[in-house]
């Protein structure tokens, strides 16, 4: 079976004048309809980097990403990205703007529909209240809401998050991963997620992908996250499997 995206011997490099960074190194990896699959690592290990190729805002040096087949050559209203930044909603529009902005010109969909499918998915993350607000008015939590609303509005083939709870306090970013869940059992969208958080990665992903530090290698997947319950210790275990995965020396004296 063809997987949804299927990402293949992936560098990435930036070119600044004086220097040429390479930020991710020959990555492999394919994820599945309804996967929510999470790219992990340390800082600077080019996880946000991968997540912009995906998303049609980087060109490759070398291997090739694929979506649903079709080579990914610029971004595309099947790969909806939210950020981490709270201010990636356009301060003049209202929450139901906001949402209905991308539909109406990426989309080309009339008013009303606009309306109506903006609307409902303002109610899935429960600002229905709040849809007449405008950004500077909310919380760091109800803006990544609304960014999130406004992804899935677009009924993307995958979802592309990156640290989206990372500037979120600690109880609101726990409310927000729950939610987050809770929208996922109800409409099994695809996600890519990116974090350096272990145990945000376990509680979110069902496979997670553990990159090496700079440049980015893989260097283990691991499968059946969702098995691993914080009740049993289980969760614990694997978020110690994983630290030590990810902090083990390869030989390269990485
Ligand atoms: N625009 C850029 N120009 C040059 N180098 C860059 C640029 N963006 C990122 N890099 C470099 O590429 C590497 C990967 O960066 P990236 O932001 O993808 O890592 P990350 O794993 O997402 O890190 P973090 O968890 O800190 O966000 C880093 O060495 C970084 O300094």
């Amino acid at each position: 079976m063809q997987p949804l995206l299927d990402v293949s011997g992936v560098t990435l490099r930036y070119k600044t004048p004086s220097v040429l960074v390479t930020a991710t190194e020959r990555v492999s990896f394919e994820v599945n309809t309804s996967d929510r699959f999470v790219l992990l690592g340390p800082s600077g290990c080019g996880k946000s980097t991968l997540l912009k190729a995906v998303g049609g805002y980087l060109h490759p040096s070398e291997g090739e990403i694929r979506i649903k087949g079709r080579k990914v050559t610029e971004p595309g209203a099947d790969r909806m990205m939210v950020f981490q930044e709270f201010d990636q909603l356009l301060p003049w529009k209202t929450v139901l703007d906001n949402v209905m902005f991308p539909l109406l010109n990426a989309r080309k969909m009339g008013r009303s529909e606009a309306r109506d499918r903006a609307a409902a998915y303002i109610e899935k993350v429960g600002l229905t209240r709040a849809m007449n607000s405008y950004p500077h008015t909310l919380s760091g939590g109800m803006k990544q809401r609304v960014a999130i609303a406004r992804g899935m509005a677009m009924e993307p083939d995958i979802l592309l998050m990156d640290e989206p709870f990372a500037a979120l306090d600690a109880l609101t970013r726990r409310t927000c991963q729950d939610e987050l869940l809770q929208l996922w059992e109800e409409t099994r969208f695809t996600v890519m997620f990116v974090t350096h958080s272990i145990a945000e990665a376990i509680k979110i992903g069902n496979r997670i992908l553990l990159l090496s530090p700079h440049p980015g290698r893989v260097k283990a997947e691991v499968v059946d996250v969702e098995h691993a319950s914080p009740t049993d210790g289980s969760a614990g275990r694997l978020e110690r499997e994983i630290h030590e995965l990810l902090f083990a020396q390869d030989g390269h004296g990485e």
